[in-house]
Protein backbone atom coordinates (compact mmCIF):
# COMPACT_ATOMS: atom_id res chain seq x y z
CA UNK A 1 0.00 0.00 0.00
CA UNK A 2 1.70 3.04 -1.01
CA UNK A 3 -1.13 5.41 1.22
CA UNK A 4 -4.77 5.71 2.24
CA UNK A 5 -6.38 8.82 2.84
CA UNK A 6 -10.19 8.74 3.94
CA UNK A 7 -12.23 11.61 4.63
CA UNK A 8 -9.57 13.97 5.15
CA UNK A 9 -9.76 17.31 6.74
CA UNK A 10 -7.40 20.53 7.52
CA UNK A 11 -8.34 23.54 8.57
CA UNK A 12 -5.82 26.19 9.51
CA UNK A 13 -5.36 28.16 12.89
CA UNK A 14 -7.25 30.94 10.63
CA UNK A 15 -10.14 29.52 10.24
CA UNK A 16 -8.90 28.33 6.10
CA UNK A 17 -10.26 25.38 5.01
CA UNK A 18 -7.09 23.72 3.32
CA UNK A 19 -9.00 19.79 2.72
CA UNK A 20 -12.43 19.27 2.59
CA UNK A 21 -12.87 15.65 2.92
CA UNK A 22 -10.59 14.07 0.36
CA UNK A 23 -10.17 10.29 0.00
CA UNK A 24 -7.68 9.19 -2.34
CA UNK A 25 -5.32 5.96 -2.33
CA UNK A 26 -2.61 5.06 -4.38
CA UNK A 27 -1.06 1.18 -4.80
CA UNK A 28 2.44 0.94 -3.99
CA UNK A 29 4.57 2.12 -7.06
CA UNK A 30 1.69 4.24 -8.89
CA UNK A 31 3.00 7.83 -9.81
CA UNK A 32 0.12 10.24 -9.58
CA UNK A 33 0.29 14.05 -10.51
CA UNK A 34 -1.73 16.79 -8.51
CA UNK A 35 -3.28 19.54 -10.81
CA UNK A 36 -4.97 22.47 -9.67
CA UNK A 37 -5.71 26.49 -9.23
CA UNK A 38 -3.64 28.46 -6.79
CA UNK A 39 -4.77 27.98 -3.42
CA UNK A 40 -6.46 24.50 -4.17
CA UNK A 41 -4.78 22.66 -1.44
CA UNK A 42 -2.16 20.43 -3.39
CA UNK A 43 0.54 21.65 -0.70
CA UNK A 44 -1.68 20.92 1.79
CA UNK A 45 -2.60 17.42 1.07
CA UNK A 46 1.31 16.59 0.25
CA UNK A 47 2.26 17.95 3.72
CA UNK A 48 -0.55 15.92 5.15
CA UNK A 49 1.00 12.59 3.02
CA UNK A 50 4.43 13.88 4.49
CA UNK A 51 3.19 13.95 8.08
CA UNK A 52 4.12 17.81 8.74
CA UNK A 53 0.62 18.67 9.26
CA UNK A 54 -2.16 16.42 11.13
CA UNK A 55 -5.58 16.25 9.79
CA UNK A 56 -8.22 17.36 11.98
CA UNK A 57 -10.93 14.53 10.77
CA UNK A 58 -10.45 11.33 8.76
CA UNK A 59 -7.76 8.92 8.70
CA UNK A 60 -4.45 8.39 6.67
CA UNK A 61 -2.64 5.02 6.52
CA UNK A 62 1.00 5.78 4.98
CA UNK A 63 2.97 2.88 3.55
CA UNK A 64 0.86 0.84 5.38
CA UNK A 65 1.46 2.38 9.05
CA UNK A 66 -2.00 4.01 10.68
CA UNK A 67 -1.20 7.40 11.41
CA UNK A 68 -3.55 8.16 14.31
CA UNK A 69 -1.44 7.27 18.00
CA UNK A 70 2.24 6.67 16.08
CA UNK A 71 4.20 6.60 19.22
CA UNK A 72 7.82 9.71 18.29
CA UNK A 73 10.23 6.46 17.27
CA UNK A 74 7.55 5.15 14.89
CA UNK A 75 6.50 8.47 13.24
CA UNK A 76 10.46 8.68 12.64
CA UNK A 77 11.17 5.46 11.31
CA UNK A 78 7.96 6.15 8.74
CA UNK A 79 9.27 9.55 7.86
CA UNK A 80 12.91 8.02 6.72
CA UNK A 81 10.76 6.33 4.46
CA UNK A 82 8.68 9.36 3.05
CA UNK A 83 11.15 11.76 0.57
CA UNK A 84 9.80 15.76 0.06
CA UNK A 85 11.16 18.07 -2.91
CA UNK A 86 9.94 21.02 -2.55
CA UNK A 87 9.52 23.83 -4.46
CA UNK A 88 12.08 26.31 -2.63
CA UNK A 89 14.07 23.02 -0.74
CA UNK A 90 15.34 24.36 2.21
CA UNK A 91 18.72 23.65 2.59
CA UNK A 92 20.74 25.40 4.54
CA UNK A 93 22.48 28.16 2.09
CA UNK A 94 26.14 27.51 4.23
CA UNK A 95 26.15 23.65 3.66
CA UNK A 96 27.57 22.58 1.24
CA UNK A 97 25.54 20.67 -1.54
CA UNK A 98 27.51 16.97 -1.09
CA UNK A 99 26.23 17.41 2.62
CA UNK A 100 22.42 18.82 1.80
CA UNK A 101 22.29 15.74 -0.80
CA UNK A 102 23.77 13.03 2.09
CA UNK A 103 21.43 14.79 4.74
CA UNK A 104 18.59 12.76 2.36
CA UNK A 105 19.53 9.44 4.55
CA UNK A 106 19.76 11.20 7.87
CA UNK A 107 16.84 9.47 9.12
CA UNK A 108 17.51 5.60 8.04
CA UNK A 109 21.70 5.74 9.59
CA UNK A 110 22.34 5.62 13.15
CA UNK A 111 23.10 8.32 14.89
CA UNK A 112 26.88 8.17 14.90
CA UNK A 113 26.78 8.33 11.31
CA UNK A 114 24.32 10.77 10.69
CA UNK A 115 26.67 13.24 13.10
CA UNK A 116 29.88 12.59 11.85
CA UNK A 117 28.64 13.07 8.22
CA UNK A 118 27.95 16.76 8.92
CA UNK A 119 30.73 16.73 10.03
CA UNK A 120 32.54 15.07 7.53
CA UNK A 121 30.46 13.53 4.05
CA UNK A 122 30.37 10.04 4.48
CA UNK A 123 29.40 8.84 0.96
CA UNK A 124 30.53 11.63 -1.68
CA UNK A 125 30.78 8.38 -4.46
CA UNK A 126 26.59 8.58 -3.84
CA UNK A 127 26.14 11.83 -3.53
CA UNK A 128 28.14 12.49 -6.66
CA UNK A 129 26.20 9.55 -8.46
CA UNK A 130 22.87 11.43 -7.62
CA UNK A 131 23.80 14.73 -8.67
CA UNK A 132 24.87 13.60 -11.64
CA UNK A 133 21.53 12.58 -12.09
CA UNK A 134 20.64 16.26 -12.63
CA UNK A 135 23.84 17.34 -13.88
CA UNK A 136 25.04 18.68 -10.96
CA UNK A 137 27.79 16.61 -10.07
CA UNK A 138 30.12 19.99 -10.83
CA UNK A 139 28.66 21.44 -7.94
CA UNK A 140 29.51 18.57 -5.04
CA UNK A 141 31.44 21.05 -2.98
CA UNK A 142 29.92 24.29 -3.83
CA UNK A 143 28.05 25.89 -1.10
CA UNK A 144 23.74 26.14 -1.35
CA UNK A 145 24.04 29.75 -1.60
CA UNK A 146 25.96 29.97 -4.35
CA UNK A 147 23.42 28.09 -6.34
CA UNK A 148 21.17 29.21 -8.97
CA UNK A 149 17.37 28.72 -8.01
CA UNK A 150 17.50 26.20 -10.79
CA UNK A 151 20.10 24.23 -9.24
CA UNK A 152 18.65 24.43 -5.91
CA UNK A 153 15.48 22.83 -6.90
CA UNK A 154 17.99 20.15 -8.84
CA UNK A 155 20.55 19.43 -5.61
CA UNK A 156 16.90 19.05 -3.35
CA UNK A 157 15.83 16.46 -6.11
CA UNK A 158 19.14 14.93 -5.93
CA UNK A 159 19.13 14.70 -2.03
CA UNK A 160 15.46 12.81 -2.85
CA UNK A 161 16.93 10.39 -5.18
CA UNK A 162 20.03 9.61 -2.68
CA UNK A 163 17.31 8.83 0.07
CA UNK A 164 15.26 6.52 -2.06
CA UNK A 165 12.24 6.93 -0.48
CA UNK A 166 9.47 4.38 -0.58
CA UNK A 167 6.72 7.40 -0.78
CA UNK A 168 8.23 10.71 -3.04
CA UNK A 169 6.37 13.55 -2.41
CA UNK A 170 7.42 16.60 -5.12
CA UNK A 171 5.72 20.19 -4.84
CA UNK A 172 6.13 21.74 -7.90
CA UNK A 173 9.60 20.02 -8.23
CA UNK A 174 10.34 21.75 -11.66
CA UNK A 175 9.35 25.42 -11.36
CA UNK A 176 12.30 26.90 -11.64
CA UNK A 177 13.68 24.82 -14.84
CA UNK A 178 13.22 25.31 -18.32
CA UNK A 179 10.80 23.48 -20.01
CA UNK A 180 13.03 20.87 -21.57
CA UNK A 181 14.81 20.34 -17.93
CA UNK A 182 11.19 20.41 -16.26
CA UNK A 183 10.31 17.44 -18.69
CA UNK A 184 13.33 15.48 -18.30
CA UNK A 185 13.65 16.41 -14.77
CA UNK A 186 10.05 15.08 -13.94
CA UNK A 187 10.76 11.90 -16.21
CA UNK A 188 13.19 11.17 -14.38
CA UNK A 189 11.52 11.11 -10.74
CA UNK A 190 9.28 8.84 -12.40
CA UNK A 191 11.64 6.67 -14.01
CA UNK A 192 13.09 6.39 -10.35
CA UNK A 193 10.18 5.64 -8.73
CA UNK A 194 9.06 2.70 -10.88
CA UNK A 195 12.34 1.14 -11.22
CA UNK A 196 12.18 0.99 -6.95
CA UNK A 197 8.90 0.33 -6.90
CA UNK A 198 8.12 3.33 -4.84
CA UNK A 199 4.94 5.93 -5.07
CA UNK A 200 5.21 9.46 -6.44
CA UNK A 201 2.60 11.38 -6.03
CA UNK A 202 3.93 15.17 -7.71
CA UNK A 203 1.80 18.69 -7.71
CA UNK A 204 2.87 20.33 -11.11
CA UNK A 205 1.61 23.86 -12.36
CA UNK A 206 2.01 22.79 -15.56
CA UNK A 207 -1.01 20.95 -16.97
CA UNK A 208 0.51 20.01 -20.12
CA UNK A 209 3.88 18.07 -18.30
CA UNK A 210 1.65 16.34 -16.28
CA UNK A 211 -0.19 15.20 -18.69
CA UNK A 212 2.76 13.97 -21.20
CA UNK A 213 4.19 12.31 -18.17
CA UNK A 214 2.22 10.95 -15.20
CA UNK A 215 -0.72 7.80 -16.07
CA UNK A 216 -3.23 9.19 -13.11
CA UNK A 217 -4.10 12.80 -13.15
CA UNK A 218 -6.20 14.07 -9.86
CA UNK A 219 -7.38 17.78 -9.89
CA UNK A 220 -8.11 19.55 -6.96
CA UNK A 221 -9.88 22.67 -5.99
CA UNK A 222 -11.24 24.14 -3.42
CA UNK A 223 -9.66 21.69 -1.00
CA UNK A 224 -11.68 18.77 -2.98
CA UNK A 225 -11.07 15.67 -5.42
CA UNK A 226 -12.48 17.69 -8.77
CA UNK A 227 -11.58 14.22 -10.46
CA UNK A 228 -8.84 11.43 -10.47
CA UNK A 229 -9.25 9.78 -13.98
CA UNK A 230 -6.45 7.79 -15.93
CA UNK A 231 -4.88 10.37 -18.09
CA UNK A 232 -6.48 9.25 -21.37
CA UNK A 233 -9.74 9.84 -19.74
CA UNK A 234 -8.93 13.77 -18.64
CA UNK A 235 -11.25 15.89 -21.16
CA UNK A 236 -10.47 19.74 -22.22
CA UNK A 237 -13.98 20.03 -20.18
CA UNK A 238 -12.32 19.00 -16.29
CA UNK A 239 -9.58 20.72 -17.16
CA UNK A 240 -11.53 24.22 -18.02
CA UNK A 241 -13.86 23.90 -15.36
CA UNK A 242 -11.04 23.02 -12.47
CA UNK A 243 -9.40 26.34 -13.64
CA UNK A 244 -12.55 28.33 -14.45
CA UNK A 245 -12.60 30.23 -10.88
CA UNK A 246 -9.14 31.38 -12.49
CA UNK A 247 -10.79 32.84 -15.47
CA UNK A 248 -8.00 31.24 -17.66
CA UNK A 249 -7.10 28.72 -19.79
CA UNK A 250 -5.03 25.77 -17.63
CA UNK A 251 -1.46 26.75 -17.38
CA UNK A 252 0.89 25.04 -19.43
CA UNK A 253 4.85 24.51 -19.26
CA UNK A 254 4.57 25.37 -23.89
CA UNK A 255 2.67 28.30 -25.34
CA UNK A 256 -0.76 27.60 -26.42
CA UNK A 257 -3.54 25.49 -24.70
CA UNK A 258 -2.93 22.55 -22.59
CA UNK A 259 -3.01 20.04 -24.46
CA UNK A 260 -5.73 17.91 -24.52
CA UNK A 261 -5.41 14.17 -22.57
CA UNK A 262 -3.08 11.46 -25.34
CA UNK A 263 -5.08 8.49 -26.47
CA UNK A 264 -2.83 6.25 -24.72
CA UNK A 265 -0.27 7.02 -21.68
CA UNK A 266 2.59 8.52 -22.87
CA UNK A 267 5.21 6.21 -23.68
CA UNK A 268 7.90 7.31 -21.16
CA UNK A 269 5.53 6.80 -18.23
CA UNK A 270 6.91 3.42 -16.27
CA UNK A 271 4.77 3.76 -13.31
CA UNK A 272 1.52 1.65 -12.56
N1 LIG B 1 0.03 28.09 6.82
C1 LIG B 1 -1.20 28.41 6.43
N2 LIG B 1 -2.00 29.14 7.22
C2 LIG B 1 -3.26 29.45 6.84
N3 LIG B 1 -3.83 29.09 5.68
C3 LIG B 1 -3.07 28.38 4.84
C4 LIG B 1 -1.71 28.00 5.16
N4 LIG B 1 -1.23 27.29 4.13
C5 LIG B 1 -2.20 27.23 3.21
N5 LIG B 1 -3.31 27.88 3.63
C6 LIG B 1 -4.58 28.01 2.90
O1 LIG B 1 -5.00 26.70 2.58
C7 LIG B 1 -5.56 26.66 1.27
C8 LIG B 1 -4.80 25.63 0.44
O2 LIG B 1 -3.46 26.09 0.28
P1 LIG B 1 -2.35 25.23 -0.47
O3 LIG B 1 -1.05 25.90 -0.23
O4 LIG B 1 -2.49 23.82 -0.04
O5 LIG B 1 -2.81 25.37 -1.98
P2 LIG B 1 -2.02 25.01 -3.33
O6 LIG B 1 -2.98 24.28 -4.20
O7 LIG B 1 -0.76 24.30 -3.01
O8 LIG B 1 -1.70 26.44 -3.92
P3 LIG B 1 -0.47 26.95 -4.84
O9 LIG B 1 -0.61 26.26 -6.17
O10 LIG B 1 -0.71 28.43 -4.93
O11 LIG B 1 0.81 26.60 -4.13
C9 LIG B 1 -5.47 28.07 0.71
O12 LIG B 1 -6.72 28.69 0.90
C10 LIG B 1 -4.43 28.72 1.56
O13 LIG B 1 -4.67 30.09 1.70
Amino acid sequence: MGFALEGVGLTHANGSVALAGISLAARQGECIALIGPSGAGKTSLLSVLATAWTPDQGSAQLLGTELRGLSAPALRALRARIGTVHQAPPLPGRQRVVTSVLAGRLGQWPAWKALASLAYPMDIPGARAALAQVDLDDKLFARCDQLSGGQLQRAGIARVLYQQAALVLADEPVSALDPTLAQATVRLLIDDAAQRGATLVASLHAVDLALNCFARIVGIKGGRIAFDLPTDQVRQEHLQALYASEGQTPPTLQPGPAAPAPATPAPLTLCR
